[in-house]
């Protein structure tokens, strides 16, 4: 039997292809991302990834065995310290300081895309805790290696480290880790509970490429 990942790979594939193709996307490999779109997706991000840690600490309470937790904690652990230190990094660079990326406002997409993970995280099972996390990781991971392979990618100096971050093994490790676990903890599932899964991991993909959008636009709210 193939392996249920591949089911949910298969599913959001045409959202990821409209990720890739998404402008924010290919002006970041090509270089030519104007710097306030990308600072403002760091803001937007860094407030994302406040609660998207959150989700980490919550697949530690909910893990049924001490290595499943302790991995939960590593990539709660490297969330805080690696990827939202290399976000403080790239903000100084601009004169952003850490109080004022603590301070940003989530936008509409950002409130949409985090409270929808921490719902299904306060309903759901840790399957579909992982099902909601999963494209996020993979879906960087995927967007990484694509760009460390890209002619002329890493010689932008600003985008370069970006780029270095999620193209590393360490983060492509993580994602593989995930992978694994989601099917694991699907094996053996009613058919009814695993489409249940694959409606959260489209969804929770769908919001990325809204993510990116929205940094693009540089959303705001009306008023
Ligand atoms: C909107 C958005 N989606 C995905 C990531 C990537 N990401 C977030 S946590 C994590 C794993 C460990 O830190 C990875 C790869 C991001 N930064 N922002």
């Amino acid at each position: 039997m193939s392996r249920f990942s591949e089911r949910l790979y298969r599913a959001a594939q045409e959202i990821w292809i409209k990720s890739h193709r998404h402008p924010f996307l290919t002006e970041l490999r090509e270089g030519t991302l104007d710097p306030g779109r990308f600072i403002y997706y760091l803001k937007q991000d860094y407030v994302y990834l406040i609660d998207y840690a959150k989700m980490f600490a919550i697949g530690s309470i909910k893990a049924r065995d001490l290595e499943t937790m302790v991995k939960f904690a590593e990539l709660l652990h490297s969330t805080l310290n690696v990827e939202m230190e290399l976000h403080r990094q790239y903000a100084e660079r601009f004169g952003v300081t850490r109080e004022q990326l603590e301070q940003t406002r989530p936008s509409p997409t950002t409130v949409a895309y985090t409270k929808y993970m921490l719902d299904a995280a306060a309903q759901g099972s840790l399957a579909e805790v992982v099902a909601v996390l999963l494209p996020c990781m993979w879906s960087y991971r995927e967007i990484g290696t694509a760009f460390m392979k890209f002619p002329g990618a890493l010689d932008h100096p600003l985008y370069r480290e970006w780029i270095l971050m999620y193209g590393s093994e360490e983060f492509g490790a993580l994602a593989d880790w995930c992978i694994g676990l989601m099917d694991r903890l699907a094996e053996g599932l009613p058919e009814q509970e695993l489409a249940q899964l694959e409606e959260r991991f489209v969804a929770a993909s769908k919001l990325e490429y809204l993510f990116w959008d929205m940094a693009y636009r540089q959303e705001e709210w009306p008023v």
